[in-house]
């Protein structure tokens, strides 16, 4: 299995320094990215097209959407499709994001449809989960991360293990510098893993991603961990300096 390493850029960024930052990712590491490893970046909507162009057709780097709504196309104003996302050369779509379920209240039958429909034209679906400061200090973290998985991904059929991964990203470890330690991204993990091979055929193979104040400083130590299949990186992801040091770390 391939590790995955992903750049959530959120609402950052200007097209300049999209295709500035998107030319010294590819520069900087496309001749020594490990066979084993895949860069992947989703920007904001207006510059996915000008991170396309410099990514399209590179063996090893994909393109994602940080939303989409799950509709083939209507009257949805400020929305975009999931056809739109593939017409710009995104293979890949992030749902459930922390941010998605905490400041736009999306709720979990919401998310389940969007992963459901997203996965059904196509897309590949990250599907982020993670637990609140005040659900871990309450011991209910398995409780929580099993209930995200569950109503999440129910109803879904996958085809093959590439087309889903999830990511853990404890909401507290989110921008605060804070990351996760070993044992909680182990725990977390392996109960993301056991609930993924009872769930499904291939759950051995789907890729599980650390998220959360991941840096060049601890990326290699928590690339390492059993059942970490990569990670899911936002602040240290806006520079291609920092971004270049974990895809190689
Ligand atoms: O939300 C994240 C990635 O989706 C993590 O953000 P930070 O890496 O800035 O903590």
């Amino acid at each position: 299995m391939k590790q995955l390493i992903a750049a959530n850029w959120k609402m950052y960024k200007k097209w300049e320094e999209a295709l500035s930052t998107a030319r010294e990712i590819l520069v900087g590491t496309h001749k020594q990215l490990p066979d084993n490893r895949e860069v992947l970046i989703f920007p904001s909507f207006p510059l996915l097209k000008v991170v396309s162009e410099i990514i399209a057709e590179q063996k090893g780097y994909y393109l994602g959407g940080q939303n989409f709504y799950p509709a083939l196309e209507g009257a949805f104003t400020g929305e975009v499709s999931p056809v739109q996302l593939l017409d710009l050369g995104c293979s890949y779509a992030l749902v459930g994001h922390s941010e998605r379920r905490h400041i736009f209240k999306e709720d979990d039958s919401f998310l389940a449809k969007k992963v459901k429909f997203g996965l059904e034209q196509g897309l590949k679906i990250v599907f982020c989960i993670g637990e609140k400061l005040e659900e871990r200090k309450a011991n209910k973290v398995k409780e929580v991360l099993l209930y995200q998985l569950e109503t999440g991904l129910q109803d879904i059929v996958l085809e093959d293990s590439e087309t889903l991964t999830i990511a853990y990203e404890p909401v507290w470890a989110i921008g605060t510098g804070e990351v996760a330690n070993t044992e909680d991204i182990l725990e977390a993990h392996k109960i993301i893993r056991d609930f993924l091979k009872e769930r499904f055929k291939f759950g051995e193979e789907i890729r599980i991603l650390y998220g959360g104040s991941v840096k060049p400083a601890n990326a290699s130590q928590i690339l390492s961990l059993d059942n970490v299949n990569g990670v899911l990186v936002g602040g240290a992801s806006l520079s291609a300096d920092s971004f270049n040091q974990i895809i190689l770390a």
